[in-house]
């Protein structure tokens, strides 16, 4: 299966997901229609199917004009509020784009409706991919905006967590570099935050994506991916996981980035 990111707006991420063998296309949060629709004839793919991973406006907001512009579209999504849907999904709904099989995974707490998306091809030695829209992003996740920090730790740590350890995570944001930041604040003798900093930063400075990761990686440099780790629950001086999630998020939420 082939991914292309496409940047959107200041800092989000767009996707168009290629099934290579019926040249059948999908597209995650296309905020952005006219950059899609660029891709899809750059591609020569036929675009079927829109996942949105919830309502907000920089991830559905172009879902209306993605559909004038492309009649016929399939929009799926969990939540009512999500702009176009024309098919809401439960938990662990599973469908086909071409020859990929797709599985909605509800992961409610940025928003009650959140869904990401995780892909497989079968008989194909590609890893699997997620999209984590604002549920997880590299070395962060969303704010708890509709949900709570018992939420957040079943989205990360029992649904995103238990997918294959190289399933590749495509999200909705580039805060990497910033995300990485408070990584280090919370642990600052990991060896593995501080190097992937760095590589991070280069990446931003050359204007290019440190999307995807690896689910693999999140459980090194991640803090919310991290909290069963003696090191991050010191540092918020709790014991239980949970209550580590909650109390990282509430520091990250007033966390002032260091300018560097
Ligand atoms: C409503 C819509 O705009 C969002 O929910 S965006 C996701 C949200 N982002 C921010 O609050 C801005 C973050 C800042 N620009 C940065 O670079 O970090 C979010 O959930 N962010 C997660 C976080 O940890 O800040």
């Amino acid at each position: 299966m082939k991914v292309e990111l496409i940047p959107a707006l200041s800092d989000n991420y767009m996707y168009l997901l290629i099934d290579p063998d019926s040249r059948e296309a999908a597209v995650v949060d296309p905020v952005e229609p006219i950059k899609v629709v660029e891709a899809i004839r750059k591609h020569g793919v036929k675009l079927t199917t829109v996942l949105t991973t919830h309502h907000h406006w920089d991830h559905a907001g172009g879902n209306e004009k993605m559909v004038k512009l492309m009649p016929g579209l399939r929009v799926y999504g969990a939540d009512d509020r999500v702009d176009a849907i024309t098919k809401k999904v439960p938990d662990s709904h599973n469908f086909k784009i071409g020859t990929l099989h797709i599985k909605c995974l509800h992961t409610p707490c940025h928003t009650t409706g959140h869904v990401c998306y995780y892909v497989t091809k079968e008989n194909c030695s590609d890893p699997p991919v997620v999209f984590t829209g604002d549920t997880l992003f590299v070395a962060g996740c969303g704010k708890f905006f509709e949900g709570t920090a018992d939420q957040m730790y079943r989205a990360l740590i029992d649904i995103l967590g238990s997918l294959p350890p190289e399933t590749r995570v495509y999200c909705g944001h580039e805060y990497t570099v910033n995300n990485l930041k408070f990584a280090r604040h919370v642990e600052p003798d990991n060896k593995v935050i501080r190097e992937k900093l760095a590589w991070a930063k280069e990446k931003c400075d050359k204007g290019e994506p440190t999307v995807p990761s690896t689910l693999a990686d999140e459980f090194t440099f991640n803090p919310f991916m991290r909290v069963k780790e003696k090191t991050v629950q010191d540092h918020v001086k709790q014991t239980s996981p949970v209550e580590t999630m909650r109390s990282l998020r509430k520091e990250k939420d007033s966390f002032r980035v260091p300018k560097e």
